[in-house]
């Protein structure tokens, strides 16, 4: 069985997975299922200047950070794509991606379709985009009231702004609606797992067929 061994070592480059959707569709609740069911894959933490939720925590879900240290961290090239949402800045720290990609390291990305737009032109190659839908507008709206996190007039922006950011699903490489969360879940993994696979980023398949062709 020696050489099966071989095969799961062969090295791959790592990937960008980005998962975007309209507030409450639920991209929170897969990326939490997604870290915790697989240890390949490691949190893209964004900075913000929006205020944490209950049950935050800041470095885990968000660094969270005034106004004046995310206009300094601009100044100072820090970040990969940074974009407004909802009056609050968002942004994508540099940080070790670049060097973390070719070590073999996935990275989820919560971001949204300005921030997917800016990672394509960045980095193309690397991207793999999932675009969730709620499965109607007023189940968007009970899950956002489910959540109990934000007042109503909060949910109602949330609710106004879903039409625009559902109106750019077609710029996402697959689409996934959320009805029933497992299974959801599951066609998420079943891409991630499918895009791993990719031919181009499994970088150690040249020297195996080198030696296996001898
Ligand atoms: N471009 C960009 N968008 C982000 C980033 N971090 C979070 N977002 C997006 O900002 C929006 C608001 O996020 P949040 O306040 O956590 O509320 P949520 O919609 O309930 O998840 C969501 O669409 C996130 O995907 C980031 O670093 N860059
Ligand atoms: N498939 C689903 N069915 C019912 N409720 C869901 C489903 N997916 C997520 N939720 C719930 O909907 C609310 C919004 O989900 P969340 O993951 O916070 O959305 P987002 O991060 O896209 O704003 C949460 O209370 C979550 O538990």
């Amino acid at each position: 069985m020696a050489e099966f061994k071989t095969i799961d070592k062969l090295h791959r480059r790592g990937l960008l997975f980005i998962l975007s959707s309209p507030s409450g569709a639920g991209k929170t609740t897969l990326s939490r299922m997604l870290l915790a069911a697989d240890p390949d894959i490691k949190l893209s933490v964004s900075a913000t200047t929006r205020p944490p939720r209950p049950g935050e925590t800041d470095g885990v879900h968000y660094h969270f950070v005034s106004d004046a240290k995310f206009d300094a961290m601009v100044e100072e090239d820090d970040f990969y794509e940074w974009a407004e949402v909802f009056g609050y800045r968002y942004g994508t720290p540099k940080g070790h991606i670049r060097e973390g990609l070719k070590a073999g390291q996935d990275y989820l990305f919560d971001i949204d379709w300005q921030g997917t737009q800016q990672l394509y032109q960045k980095d193309q190659q690397d991207v793999v985009s999932v675009f969730i839908l709620p499965p109607s507008l007023p189940e968007l709206r009970r899950r956002l009231e489910a959540r109990a996190q934000d007042s109503d007039d909060v949910i109602d922006g949330r609710m106004e702004r879903a039409r625009a950011e559902i109106s750019h699903w077609a710029e996402y490489d697959y689409v996934v609606i959320n009805d029933n969360v497992d299974e959801c879940f599951d066609r998420v993994r079943e891409v991630l797992d499918a895009e791993r696979m990719r031919r181009t980023r499994q970088t150690g398949l040249i020297p195996f067929v080198r030696e296996l062709m001898g």
